[in-house]
């Protein structure tokens, strides 16, 4: 169904277990990845909100760990990074998957070669995976998806395909955002809470399912349908607007301690 209507979420209570995606969710998409940045004052509602949940809030991307700490600037921040392939609990113990570096070396040179003229296109090498990304040439979508359907039978069927914003990544087989949400569930401080999760890509899609399954709540944010999501914001300024009420409620919830 595509004319689904959703309403806003309701505020999490004191037994949530926060779970965000960054781009497109925490802030706005940019032309070039490198370029995004987490504003200080939205830093600060996030250590808030992880205080006033005893530490349950943590962010699940498809951007590497070490990408995404260097945006985020929260020191030991729970996360999972490359779509699950990599994840940090909130202990700081951190695990991945195995890296196939010869195949993805191989997907990095096939694709530069068959770009050809790359103005406005990137080839983003994340290790274990490689995002072709089309943001300032849309009119290019169908070639570069098409490269990214030959990358995947050259990789074979250990690697499958991600669409995402404006960018398909060819990515480990069995790796999904729902396997990541479940990995940081199973341990402290998230585990036994009730999951959040709220993202805007068709990638965050497993773990809206994950979370539903286990009767957690599941917002994305913007316009995009269908979508297994049970609530809705509009845009990242409007997650930031949920998230000052969310803290006014947390402190305001009779056991909490302002401090
Ligand atoms: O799971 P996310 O945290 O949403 O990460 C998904 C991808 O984010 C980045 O790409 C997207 O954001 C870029 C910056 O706004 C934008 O230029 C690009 O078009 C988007 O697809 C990142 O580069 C990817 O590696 C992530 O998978």
């Amino acid at each position: 169904m595509d004319d689904q209507t959703l309403s806003k979420p309701a505020l999490p209570g004191r037994n949530a277990a926060l779970l965000f995606d960054l781009d497109g969710t925490l802030v706005p998409f940019a032309d070039d990845p490198s370029l995004v940045c987490l504003p200080d004052g939205l830093r600060r509602m996030l250590l808030r909100i992880r205080h006033l949940l005893d530490g349950a809030l943590g962010i699940i991307s498809g951007r590497g760990i070490a990408d995404l700490d260097a945006i985020v600037r929260i020191p030991e921040i729970a996360a999972a990074g490359l779509h699950g392939g990599e994840w940090r609990t909130a202990d700081g113990q951190r695990a991945q998957l195995p890296v196939h570096r010869p195949i993805v070396d191989a997907a990095v040179r096939h694709a530069l070669h068959r770009l050809g003229d790359r103005e406005g296109l990137l080839v983003e090498d994340k290790g274990s995976s490689v995002a072709l990304h089309f943001r300032k040439r849309p009119e290019r979508r169908e070639e570069v998806e098409q490269i990214a359907y030959d990358l995947q039978r050259i990789a074979g069927s250990g690697f499958g395909l991600q669409k995402g914003n404006c960018v398909i990544e060819l990515k480990p087989a069995g790796i999904d955002k729902g396997t990541a949400v479940q990995r940081l569930m199973e341990s402290a401080p998230f585990r036994g809470r009730k999951p959040w999760f709220i993202g805007d890509d068709y990638t965050d899609e497993h773990a809206f399912e994950y979370v539903n399954r286990l009767g957690g709540s599941s917002v994305v944010v913007g316009g995009r349908r269908p979508t297994a999501a049970r609530a809705a914001l509009a845009d990242p300024k409007a997650v930031r607007r949920w998230l000052g009420r969310m803290i006014v409620s947390l402190e305001t919830t009779p056991g909490n301690t302002p401090s």
